[in-house]
């Protein structure tokens, strides 16, 4: 029997291969489920920031959409950059009868400080998408926006996270601490407990695509049937190898490494420890 599990992902490119699309089906490969991708919107950006952006036609995202889910459905999707309205009604409308765990990236603007979403489609992610995610997974500048208030601690990542799930409407959601200082501590909150995942800061300015890479392992985790609190785990240790070994490469900030974690050799949660 064929027991390949499949995951999808809907954002926009990053031709130097360190974020969107390109970072998520490399991190599928490397989480060994069968990637599949749906392009909102193509982007000419390195490591140092974007270029241009084109939006594909709203017919074009639809058409691809119908190929994947006519043909090979995938266990687990994810989005990332999804940058109007429109596209985000698309995918409403399409994920709305779909029962398969759906993890929402909700890029916003690229650390290079580049926006990727339109500035007026911000709220709207939170009445249109957020709703249909089975976890969200916003760093702290986009956690603010979602929840109209500052964001700067611990205590604060907590009640932004109840708020997502209880008033937004998403099952779970994990609140990146990567934008905080110290240690980088994640919290994930299921609506009943929280979970902490904490790993030691790696100092590096090579952190592109960080938030792709990790949502993307999550999706992937999904996709093979793990909890939620087991998926968000091994993608915590799977991104904080990929940014210990991340790649001096390009004149900007460097991409993750997607096999960071086997130069560590067999990690922990491989061996079933
Ligand atoms: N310098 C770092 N060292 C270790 N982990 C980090 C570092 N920067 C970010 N992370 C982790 O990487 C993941 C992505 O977070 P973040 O960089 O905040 O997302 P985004 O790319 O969406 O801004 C989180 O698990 C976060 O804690
Ligand atoms: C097409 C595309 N999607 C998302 C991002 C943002 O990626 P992220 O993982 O948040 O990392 P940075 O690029 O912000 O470092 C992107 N750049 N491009």
């Amino acid at each position: 029997m064929n027991q390949v599990k499949t995951a999808l992902t809907i954002a926009g490119t990053d031709p130097s291969g360190g974020a969107g699309i390109q970072a998520d089906l490399k991190t599928f490969q490397e989480r060994e489920v069968y990637g599949m991708s749906v392009i909102t919107s193509v982007v000419a950006q390195n490591t140092t920031g974007v270029e241009a952006i084109e939006h594909l036609p709203i017919d074009f995202i639809e058409k691809q959409l119908h190929s994947i889910f006519s043909d090979i459905y995938p266990d687990a999707l994810k989005s990332g950059m999804i940058a109007t309205i429109e596209m985000m009604e698309l995918l409403a409308d399409t994920l709305k009868d779909k029962r398969i765990p759906f993890v929402i990236d909700p890029v916003m603007v690229a650390k290079s400080g580049d926006t990727l979403m339109e500035e007026k489609s911000r709220r709207v992610i939170r009445e249109s998408l957020v709703p249909l995610a089975t976890v969200v997974t916003p760093n702290i500048p986009e956690t603010e926006i979602l929840v109209d208030f500052k964001v700067e601690s611990y205590e604060s990542m907590k009640k932004a996270a109840k708020v997502i799930v209880h008033e937004l409407g998403s099952k779970a959601v994990v609140i990146k601490g990567g934008h905080l200082n110290g240690a980088a501590t994640d919290v994930l909150y299921d609506g009943k407990e929280f979970f902490d995942f904490t790993a030691e800061r790696t100092n590096t300015k090579h952190t592109h695509g960080t938030g792709c890479t990790f949502s993307a392992a999550i999706t992937a985790e999904l996709a093979k049937g793990k909890t939620m609190e087991e998926a968000v785990g091994i993608s915590k240790q799977f991104i904080t190898d990929a940014i210990q070994y991340s790649l001096e490469l390009g004149k900007g900030n460097g991409p993750t490494n997607h096999w960071g974690y086997r130069l560590k050799g067999v990690p922990s949660y491989e061996k079933g420890e």
